[in-house]
């Protein structure tokens, strides 16, 4: 079995980025999106990810961009994935040539297999929870069950996740992925770093459980 991937979104400050490197995240998420609490423009997501090393992932989240908006993020910070969160389409999302992963604001089970087929392109479907007017970052988690149990692309999972809650999250749906922003908070945009370190060990300590009892 591959061991679960982290994702720690919403970092906006250098040092957030290396408590998150320093802790075993696999990837860092970047908020594109002016009115999220977590937003960063192209001078502070620089700083932010500059003493990233490079097999940590950094991702750029937007909602519903320009096609130039992407292009000057992409021309100015280092960007390995992109996350789209809007009703961007598959045609879309794949003119930067980077991966990209589509994040699914998940109300019912078939709206899980249907983007999958939606977005051929996309490396991976962020799956998170549905509220009315929020695209992400909710906070909130979603009805687990509603995951099919082989979907057709990888998913990542997100939406209100915790260092409490995430053991029964990854048993539950075998992600490729989790990724948590407001559960590893002191406050919006600023990262507790023993949240994250908590977090983490906790994603370690189910994927080491699931190896003993499936060896
Ligand atoms: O973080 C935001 O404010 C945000 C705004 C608009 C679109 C996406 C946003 N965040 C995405 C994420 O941080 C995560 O991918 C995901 O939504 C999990 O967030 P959380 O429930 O806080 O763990």
């Amino acid at each position: 079995m591959l061991r679960t991937r982290i994702k720690i979104c919403g970092i906006t400050r250098p040092e957030d980025a290396l408590a998150a490197v320093e802790s075993g995240a696999d990837a860092l998420g970047l908020v594109f999106y002016p009115p999220s609490p977590r937003a960063v423009d192209v001078a502070q997501a620089k700083a932010a990810v500059e003493g990233v090393p490079a097999f940590v992932s950094v991702t750029a989240l937007f909602v519903n961009p320009t096609v130039e908006e992407v292009q000057s993020v992409l021309d100015n910070v280092r960007i390995d994935l992109i996350q789209f969160h809007g009703d961007e389409d598959d045609d879309f999302c794949r003119q930067f040539k980077r991966p990209y992963i589509k994040a699914l604001r998940v109300r019912q089970a078939s709206d899980v297999v249907a983007s999958c087929l939606r977005f051929p392109g996309a490396l991976a479907i962020l799956l998170d929870s549905y509220k009315p007017g929020v695209p992400g970052g909710t906070g909130e988690t979603f009805d687990w069950s509603l995951v099919p149990e082989t979907p057709p692309k990888p998913i990542v999972l997100a939406g209100g996740l915790e260092p409490s809650n995430v053991a029964s999250a990854i048993k539950q749906i075998r992600p490729f992925a989790v990724d948590i922003s407001g559960g590893v908070e002191a406050s919006k945009g600023i990262k507790d770093h023993s949240k994250i370190t908590d977090f983490v060990n906790e994603v370690y300590r189910v994927d080491q459980l699931y190896r003993e009892n499936h060896s």
